[in-house]
């Protein structure tokens, strides 16, 4: 078999992994070598050498198989060999935003091999939901390096932050062949700083990628709109009592909270700064809705409204259009309703609902509300907020069960 010319590292064979960057990749012409703490995973990626994406639409069902994959354990030396192979130009990584520290560290052995191995330049991009998520891998490795490594990883290595978005839920068994297949939306959009990326060899073109040097307008929009109103779902829905974002989507009182927080709050703010057509962004509001309402996505509430507080994180889905929304004079009515659902998040096997809700016992949600929101106590942002909660406590489906 002749050798590919091309080789990608992806760590994270995992939803994203498998169901989105490593299918564009390998359409691309590149062999995708797997990282995954994951033994069984990648065990299975070597003995199969491909598997198959099933694309959920509503009115249709599509099949396309992804091969030439292959996989190594990442926390085995092994890893830190591929690194050095010059046919490898480009490392992606889906591992969830807390696990870039982790990887960071083989990631810091690999370049050094890579720059011992004299194997030429190559691009990182880390694919997660989070801004400027690249870069915080960046800075996590450069904590690896010894200086004269660092001198040439600079010289030599790309890191490009992106936005990614594609609605990959864990994939039901049962309509599977093998547990490497993964069920996915159509709709998918991957935009990278093309600013960053080093020049490899000259005609690399990744398929399905949009290269922008307007990173940040694609970034904020993504996340305050397709993370924010999914986030909105979620909180809102598991209050309600239901468990997927579809049956969520079509309560008329969910909707219309979502779609006023979108159109009439943070996206007001979001085509006022970025200069944004107002009516491609209203379609664009439409079309995530419509993703959200997909049955055959069968995307559970607590995979969207997973970790709260990393949710709540000043500048991620809940606050950055909040705040945005404020810096612009408009209305957060309703992403106050969002927020505050969140505080009423209660999912014992998820350790940050748990935290959460600990803190709003133990300090009261007045003062959880100004501590997690940076809302002074006494602004009307921070009344809002702590109004819906009261306000919501009471329709709490859950709790009247109780
Ligand atoms: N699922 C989705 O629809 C989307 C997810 N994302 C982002 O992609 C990232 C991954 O999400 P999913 O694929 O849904 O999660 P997932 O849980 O399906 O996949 C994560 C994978 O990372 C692996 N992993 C964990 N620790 C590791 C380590 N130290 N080294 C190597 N691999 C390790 C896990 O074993 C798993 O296979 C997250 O940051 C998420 O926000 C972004 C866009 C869409
Ligand atoms: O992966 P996170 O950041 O926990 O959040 C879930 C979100 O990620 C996505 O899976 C992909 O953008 C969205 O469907 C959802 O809003």
């Amino acid at each position: 078999m002749s050798q590919p010319e091309r080789k990608a590292i992806h760590f994270g064979a995992g939803n994203i992994g498998r169901g989105f960057i490593g299918p564009l990749l390998v359409d691309s012409g590149y062999h995708v070598v797997f990282a995954d703490v994951n033994k069984d995973i990648i065990q299975k990626l070597n003995e199969q050498n491909s598997y198959e994406v099933l694309i959920l639409d509503e009115e249709s069902e599509q099949r396309a198989s992804v091969s030439d994959v292959s996989g190594v354990v990442s926390t085995s030396d092994d890893i830190v060999q591929v690194f050095a192979d010059p046919a490898v130009d480009l490392v992606t990584t889906a591992v969830g935003p807390q696990i870039l520290e982790k990887i960071a560290v083989t990631i810091a052995q690999g370049l050094h091999a890579r720059r011992e191995a004299d194997a030429g330049p190559l691009n990182i991009i880390a694919c997660e939901n989070m801004i400027n998520q690249t870069t915080t891998l960046r800075n996590h490795v450069y904590e690896h390096l010894a200086d004269d490594d660092k001198e040439w990883v600079e010289e030599n290595i790309g890191f490009a932050n992106c936005s990614v978005d594609r609605i990959v839920p864990p994939f039901d068994p049962k309509d599977s062949a093998t547990p490497l297949d993964v069920g996915v939306e159509g709709f998918y959009e991957w935009v990278v700083d093309e600013k960053a990326l080093r020049r490899t060899r000259p005609d690399v073109k990744l398929k399905g990628v949009k290269l922008t040097t307007s990173l940040d307008a694609y970034i904020e929009r993504k996340l305050f709109t397709l993370n924010c109103g999914h986030a909105i779902t979620a909180y809102l829905g598991f209050l309600k009592g239901y468990n997927t974002i579809d049956e969520a989507i079509r309560d008329e009182d969910i909707r219309e909270t979502v779609r006023k927080a979108l159109l009439n709050e943070g996206g007001a703010a979001l085509w006022k700064k970025h200069n944004f057509d107002e009516d491609e962004y209203r379609q664009y509001v439409e079309k995530t809705m419509e993703r959200f309402a997909n049955p055959r996505l069968k995307d559970e509430i607590v995979r969207v409204g997973r970790q709260p507080l990393r949710k709540l994180a000043k500048g991620d889905r809940l606050l950055g259009p909040a705040y945005m929304a404020r810096e612009y004079s408009l209305p957060i009515d309703n992403l106050a309703k969002g927020i505050a659902a969140a505080f009423l998040y209660e999912m014992p096997d998820d350790k940050q609902s748990v935290e959460l809700q600990k803190k709003v016992e133990k300090d009261g949600i007045e003062h959880a509300v100004a501590e997690i929101t940076g809302f002074d106590k006494g602004s009307k942002e921070h009344r809002k907020v702590v109004d819906a909660y009261h306000a919501l406590s009471k329709i709490d489906v859950r709790r009247s069960q109780c």
